[in-house]
């Protein structure tokens, strides 16, 4: 059953068009990520889930709820991530979890969860005092803490370090365990292959693939990259001009060649053939990286 439905989804912003035409169906308990270029229109697209923007056209559905005309059922349903600017230096974890729960009709323990999110000891704690992965485990404690159906989670490991990043993806499944459905965006590849059971891409406001991580990588997986250090110069057009071969290119001392079908043999087959031999020689296979740039036309941080 989907839980979240953006149908055409249109947003602009004076006389740009942000948002152009996205449509998506999130199922209950799924990891649903979207990922983009900067200035993709992420933010906006969730945005619109979560009711804080108004579509200009096409339409969203929560649970069947239109985010903007019932803001009072959705606040049950959809848990947002709480920016960390939003909560007073002064005020301590026990305090913020109290005053949050207060919002719901329903809310979960928050004691427990803060056990669950290790936050246990931390009750008394202000929040200026919380480190950087405190402060998110906090803010996703917040998210969930009326026992949503639904979480939103925007670049929530962004600014963590690896060890910090590697935890929140636990609790973010962990959440997901407890029959939460999440929608997530991220720049990371590691994080959206770890944790997202599907991919929306947009680009430049439109979604340019919808897929599993696995599913993305097998659109570019006929292109292998063979990397290697010629012992001595060679013309790239000798290579270039194979039929496996779809580009040629030099990064620092190696040569990296990327194509298809039986790369490898063709590439070392022509190094013989001109008396080269290939030191440090790597073959290397198509990563949600490459699927990223081949959809999008660029790295993902450009
Ligand atoms: N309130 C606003 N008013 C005007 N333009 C906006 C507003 N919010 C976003 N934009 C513009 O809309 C475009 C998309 O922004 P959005 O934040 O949705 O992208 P994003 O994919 O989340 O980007 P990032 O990865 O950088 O966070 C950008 O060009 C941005 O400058």
């Amino acid at each position: 059953m989907a839980i979240i439905e953006v149908n055409d989804l249109v947003k602009r912003y004076g006389d740009h068009t942000t948002v152009k035409g996205v449509s998506f169906a999130v199922e209950q308990g799924e990891i649903f990520g979207i990922l983009g270029p900067n200035g993709a229109g992420k933010t906006t697209t969730v945005e619109c889930v979560e009711g804080l923007r108004t579509p200009d056209g096409g339409n969203v559905r929560v649970c069947g709820i239109d985010p903007t005309r019932d803001t009072g059922e959705l606040r049950e349903l959809l848990g947002a991530q709480l920016q960390q600017s939003e909560l007073p230096a002064r005020l301590t974890v026990g305090e913020a979890m109290r005053l949050y729960s207060s919002f719901y009709r329903d809310p979960v323990d928050w004691r427990e969860l803060l056990d669950a999110l290790r936050l246990g000891d931390k009750v008394d704690t202000r929040f200026g005092r919380l480190s950087g992965g405190q402060k998110q485990r906090l803010s996703i404690a917040l998210a969930v803490i009326g026992g949503p159906r639904v979480a939103v989670l925007d670049e929530l490991t962004t600014g963590l370090d690896p060890q910090a990043r590697r935890d929140a993806w636990d609790l973010i499944e962990d959440i997901r365990d407890r029959g939460v459905t999440i929608l997530l965006v991220t720049h990371f590849m590691e994080e959206a292959e770890r944790l997202c059971d599907r991919l929306a891409v947009i680009d430049a406001g439109r979604l340019v693939a919808l897929d599993t991580p696995a599913g993305l990588v097998a659109r570019v997986d006929d292109r292998q990259r063979v990397r290697f250090r010629p012992s001595a110069p060679l013309d790239h057009a000798v290579l270039a001009a194979l039929p496996e071969v779809a580009s040629v290119a030099r990064a620092g001392s190696q040569l990296v060649v990327t194509g298809s079908g039986n790369l490898l043999h063709a590439v070392t087959t022509a190094l013989a053939r001109h008396q080269v031999v290939a030191a440090d020689l790597r073959v290397e296979q198509a990563t949600l990286d490459d699927a990223f740039v081949a959809l999008t036309d660029r790295p993902v941080d450009a």
